[in-house]
This record gives C-alpha cells, structure tokens and sequence, in this order.
C-alpha cells in the first residue's frame, strides 16, 4: 500500500467511525508500511494511544485496508513523535529511528536494539479465548508466561493456518515483559532469523548475531518451518538454540507441524525441538468459534453501544465457518463494517449479500480421510486393509470406489491419492478410477453403491 492509498481509505474510515472517532483516533496515525508477510505497521504518538486505537478500531481499520492490500492480515503499532517528513522515506516497514523509550516494547531490553518483530497489542491473554482445542497449549503457554523456573524447553507448539499460535506467542511476551520488565524478550519469525543471520554474513557482523541471540533471556521464533531444507540457517539457529538452552533460557518454536513432520530439518534440530513440550492446537469445534465471536461482538459493542445482531446469526457463522479462526474475523469485522455503512441491523439477510463469497469458500469439503472411513465401513471392510498392500477382490474394489470418489469428490492430484493409499502409484488410481467408471456402466449394484457414498458424503 503506498502513503495515497493510505490517504485515500481516510474518507471511508471517517465514514465508519464518525468524524469525532476518526479526529481523535485516526487521523494521528501514520502508515509506516506492510511486510511481505502482510503485517501493516502504523506509527501512534504513545504507546496507550496504538493500545487504544488497536483494540477500538483494530478489526475496523484491517479491514478497510485489506480492501486496497488485500495481503494485510495483521495490524502492529509502533509508538513513537510523529514526524510527516520522514514518512517517504518508509516503503517496507522497517523499525523505526525513534526514542527507544518511546517505543513499543518489541522487546523490553533498554540497553540494545533487538532485531525483533513488533506484537500485536490485541494479541494477548485477556482476548484469547479458550476451548477444547487449545486448553492444553493455553496452558503451557500460561505456565511459561509466568516466568517460573524453566520446566519444559523449548515449548513447541504447533497447529494449522489461523488457530492462534502467533496470539499465544505474543501473549507470552506481552505477560513476561509486564511482569519483569528487565526480561528482554525477543519474539521474531523464522524468516526474520535467516535474514539477520544472511545480512550479518554479508556484513560481516557474525560476532554481533551470535553475541545478539545469545543475550537475549526468551527466544521466540514463529513458523519455523520456514528454515527447513535452509542448510546454513538451520545450523545457526541450532547453535543459537544450543547455546540458550545451555543457560538455561527460555526458548517457545511454533510451527504448522509436529516436529516430525517438518520436511527437510536436521534430524538434531528435530529432536532438540521435541525435547521440551511439544502441544498443538487442534482445528477449532464449533463451541470455540461461538466463543470467539461472542468475544468480538463483545469488544465492538463497547464502541457501539447501539449494534444490533439478531439471534441465531452467529451461530449460523460458527457452524458454516470452518476453517480458520482469521476467516471467522474477516467474516465478523465485514459484516461490521457493512452494517455501518448501510445503516442496518445484522440479520441473516446481511450476512447472505455481505458474505456470499466467504461462505461458498467454505463450503464444507470432503477429505480422503473420510471417503476412506466412509467406504471402508459400507464394505465392512478394516480401514488398514483399503489401504494395505492385499489385492483380493474383497479389498481390492472397495479400494477402487474410494479412489474413485477421492477423484470425483476432492481437489487432490492421482499422485496425492495413491500416496494415502498406502504409497501406490497414480497409475494404480488412475486405473482404479477407470475401473470403476467401467462398472457404474455395467453393474447397477456398483453404480448405486458409488451414488449412494457420495450422497452420504456430501450430506
Ligand atoms: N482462541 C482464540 N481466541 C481469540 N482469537 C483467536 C483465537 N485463536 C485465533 N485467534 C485469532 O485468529 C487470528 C489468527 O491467529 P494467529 O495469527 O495467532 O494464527 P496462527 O496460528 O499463528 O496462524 P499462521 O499459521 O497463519 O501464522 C488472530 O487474529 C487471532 O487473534
């Protein structure tokens, strides 16, 4: 997003907050830039006033700059004197020259300028809502934000897109910086770490890197996916790693898999990250998605005292949006926004011509997981056998109609689908698929077998 674009949105925000909102809360900003990751920054005059406006106007504001930046997926703010002539000079977001005491507390370290990444003042534990599928990293994230004795390091915790693993990180920080504020604690993303580490080589400042990562008392590194198959960085990172745990420094990994499950990682860096506790956060039931939207219209309501959202209207949401906690945002802050602009309660009509598109994209989808089960169980068949190596007829068609309908059913290539089928090759599902495609022509049986599973699969 360039600075006009920035200027331009100002009209629509003004339009959604009233004009005395926008004065005093808005129009103070600055936009400092968005990072390749989507991470808009903007510059408040303190600390309380980025606070404020982030957690007032947070939803709102990402939501009107998503419309020119669609990338935009997370809002930091950083505090410092507003100077208009710098403002040119900032295309990506980079830290800015301001009064170190004036700044947001990427880390609390007074003494040294820390690479790390800005945290979301909405990110913590007071707006983290808890169920089910995270009680257990909600948990250990707690027990490590209170700063005891170091019990389990590092902490690792893993979960698909959008189940709050960035949230529980920054919560972590945010709760050991305000408990001790001479902790100096560093929170960056993998990606973050390899650039320094390749700038640091490039410059020449290894010693620095290494003397930087190593004083530091809590590490935290987001998405550490990201240096798998990254043959230097991930040496760095395991002696960096090393050298913390040997002082007995905290250190918190998140991932978007178990340890094991990351391709391409040293097999040390692996078992050094399964060495502490390793927790993940499940896909969010329907009871936490409730839980989170009741949380939000809560926050926004306290800013609109007048908003109105008939029954049923959130649940409706819980149940239809499935997939990740920031899809079920986005839908929420849109239908904010457009209950704003048009001036109408939040009723299922709304939600029907604001969220056509969100909810067609989240139309339930089948996986190969389920067809397996599914087929399996109308065959009286094992689910290892469908999946086994034996070829008689009694697997071996079963095994057929469930390839087939992965195929007909799912998105997934041959290649995938002979992978979950205990590792056969795309020639066999291929061949699979034609068989069957044969039979539905010729044996009524078959063909209301396969009608029948894909009916009750798309149920
Ligand atoms: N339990 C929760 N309570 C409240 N908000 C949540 C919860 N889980 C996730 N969120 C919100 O959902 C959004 C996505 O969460 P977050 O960025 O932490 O996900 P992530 O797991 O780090 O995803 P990614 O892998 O994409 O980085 C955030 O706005 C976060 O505040």
């Amino acid at each position: 997003m360039k600075k006009e674009q920035w200027g331009a949105l100002q009209e629509q925000i003004c339009k959604t907050i009233g004009q005395n909102n926008y004065k005093t809360w808005i129009q103070p900003l600055r936009f400092r830039g968005i990072t390749a990751d989507g991470i808009v920054t903007l510059q408040a005059p303190t600390n309380f006033f980025g606070t404020y406006v982030s957690q007032n106007f947070g939803d709102m504001l990402l939501a009107q700059i998503s419309t020119v930046e669609p990338s935009a997926r997370r809002l930091a703010f950083q505090a410092g004197i507003l100077d208009d002539s710098s403002e040119d000079a900032e295309e990506k977001a980079k830290p800015l020259n301001i009064p170190e005491a004036e700044q947001a507390p990427v880390t609390s370290s007074r003494d040294q300028q820390l690479p790390g990444a800005p945290l979301d003042m909405r990110f913590t534990f007071d707006t983290f809502v808890v169920g089910k599928p995270n009680e257990l990293a909600h948990a250990a994230a707690r027990r490590v934000a209170e700063g005891g004795p170091v019990t389990f390091n590092p902490l690792f915790l893993y979960g698909g897109v959008g189940l709050g693993k960035t949230h529980l990180m920054h919560a972590i920080a945010w709760e050991l910086s305000q408990r001790n504020p001479g902790l100096t604690v560093l929170y960056l993303s993998a990606e973050q770490f390899m650039y320094r580490f390749v700038q640091a080589l490039r410059e020449r400042k290894m010693m620095d890197f290494k003397e930087m990562f190593r004083s530091v008392d809590v590490l935290m590194v987001d998405d550490v996916q990201f240096i798998a198959g990254k043959d230097s960085t991930q040496e760095e990172f395991f002696h960096t790693f090393n050298a913390l745990v040997d002082q007995n420094k905290q250190i918190i990994i998140s991932a978007d898999r178990a340890p094991d499950e990351i391709k391409d990682l040293e097999n040390r860096i692996r078992s050094r990250l399964q060495s502490g506790l390793v927790v993940d956060l499940h896909p969010t039931d329907y009871e936490l998605r409730l839980g989170i939207l009741q949380s939000k219209v809560e926050v926004y309501r306290g800013m609109h005292p007048g908003l109105q959202i008939d029954d049923g209207v959130l649940e409706f949401l819980a149940h239809r949006i499935s997939t990740n906690v920031r899809v079920l945002e986005g839908a929420l802050t849109r239908l904010f926004a457009f209950a704003s602009l048009v001036g109408k309660p939040i009723n299922m009509d709304l939600v029907q011509d604001s969220l056509a598109d969100v909810l067609r994209a989240s139309e339930r989808k089948i996986s190969i997981d389920e067809i397996q089960r599914k087929v399996a169980e109308h065959y009286n068949i094992r689910l290892s056998d469908m999946i086994g190596p034996k070829r008689v007829r009694n697997f071996a068609r079963p095994r057929q109609v469930a390839m087939y309908l992965c195929k007909q059913l799912t998105s997934r290539s041959l290649p995938e689908i002979g992978r979950r089928f205990g590792g056969r090759d795309h020639t066999t599902v291929m061949h699979g698929v034609r068989r069957i495609e044969e039979l539905r022509q010729q044996d009524g049986q078959i063909d209301e077998d396969v009608e029948m599973l894909r009916r009750a699969l798309e149920a």
